[in-house]
């Protein structure tokens, strides 16, 4: 793919435009697909991105629209960037106007709710076989804000075939943005979701005002227990210990930038869940993930205290001081039984 060609990024939230800005600042020409009209009018007249990413002037290199059939058609490669629980509807829309052999990059964070799908299992469902597309899943410890700002960030991009890895590699490669390549496709999107849950157990643990003790010991029992349903999903237990997993994990349970750490951070504070939401325009994934977790973790038989409490909290309306108690009064175990993914 030479620079003369377009990309496609559908969503133009934060993380969506900060994607659509390294891509036009790299030259290449940018079609932006926005789902609110008046965000669109915005961006075209002000170039600022002022509901998901203040602050910023947007390159002149993206074109925003709010067409989505004239925005995928007649790309090679496009960048999926909506939340996940619109993911599926979105993607639906786009099929029939996706060109033979285009590459998705799919830069959403999530596990859907009705169907326990990872996104990239979302397009498996969706593409007929004919249209020979290739997903590609980005993940990895970014947030938007940050690389609008360059600051230097390090991401993975995992496919099924390297090569495909290695040529999104190359084009999203800048000297502040860092990619690597890996063939665990779903290793890392499950790390890249799961983290988001217990970046909501890190929150609401700051928020209770415990203290750095209890935030390192969830950050490593949480990943933990994303290893356990990651390998019994069919993942490597190595991509955990990877940027989309400890990495992505460690930057959401301990930056202030993280929406979901936020949300535990207000959850811990006594807040309600449904009034945090109500002043949240931005997504935070983890909210919905945990409930998928939940499922996921009992059609899997794997064993996920850390996650199960938070959805008990946020769906269940349980005390998280109770939650934090339940965990530490626990069956007494060994720390780690091999091989590495075993209960
Ligand atoms: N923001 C980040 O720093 C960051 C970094 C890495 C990954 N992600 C992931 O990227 C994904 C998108 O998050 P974001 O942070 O860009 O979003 P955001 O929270 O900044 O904005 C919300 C987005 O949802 C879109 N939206 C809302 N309702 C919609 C609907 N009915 N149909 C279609 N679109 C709708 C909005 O237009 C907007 O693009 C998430 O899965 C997130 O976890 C975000
Ligand atoms: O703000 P959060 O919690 O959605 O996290 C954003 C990204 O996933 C960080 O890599």
């Amino acid at each position: 793919m030479d620079g003369s060609q377009r990309i496609a990024v559908i969503g133009a939230g934060s993380w969506g435009t900060a994607l659509a800005q390294l891509l036009a600042e790299k030259g290449y020409g940018v079609d932006l697909w926005v789902y609110e009209p008046e965000l669109c009018e915005t961006i075209r007249r002000t170039r600022e991105n002022d509901y998901y990413l203040k602050g910023f002037r947007l390159s002149d290199n993206i074109a925003p629209s709010t067409d989505l059939a004239g925005t995928v058609r007649d790309h090679s490669m496009l960048v999926m960037v909506v939340p996940s629980h619109v993911y599926r509807s979105v993607a639906s829309l786009m099929v029939p106007h996706l060109e033979k052999g285009c590459i998705l990059v799919s830069a959403t964070k999530g596990i859907e709710n009705d169907t326990l799908l990872t996104m990239s299992g979302i397009w498996e469902e969706l593409l007929p076989p004919f249209l020979e597309a290739h997903v590609v899943t980005l993940a990895g410890p970014s947030f938007a804000r940050e690389v609008m700002q360059k600051t230097p960030t390090a991401v993975t991009v995992a496919a099924d075939s390297l090569s495909t890895a290695e040529k999104v590699q190359r084009i999203f490669h800048t000297p502040t943005f860092r990619v690597y390549t890996s063939r665990d496709k779903v290793g890392v999107e499950l790390a890249g979701a799961l983290k988001n849950v217990i970046a909501l157990a890190a929150g609401a643990c700051d928020g209770l005002g415990y203290g750095h003790n209890t935030r390192a010991a969830l950050i490593t029992r949480g990943l933990a227990e994303i290893t356990r349903l990651g390998v019994k999903m069919g993942a490597h237990p190595m991509t955990f210990a990877g940027l989309s997993g400890i990495g992505d994990l460690l930057l959401t349970c301990t930056g202030d930038l993280s929406r979901n750490r936020t949300v535990g951070y207000r959850l811990g504070r006594g807040e309600k869940l449904a009034d945090i939401l109500a002043d949240m325009r931005m997504v935070a994934e983890g909210v919905k993930t945990s409930k998928s977790v939940y499922h996921l973790a009992r059609k899997m038989d794997v064993e996920m205290p850390i996650s199960e409490q938070i959805y008990k909290v946020l769906y269940e309306g349980k005390d998280p001081r109770q939650a934090v108690r339940d965990l530490m009064e626990r069956d007494l175990k060994s720390e780690m039984e091999f091989p590495l993914g075993a209960q």
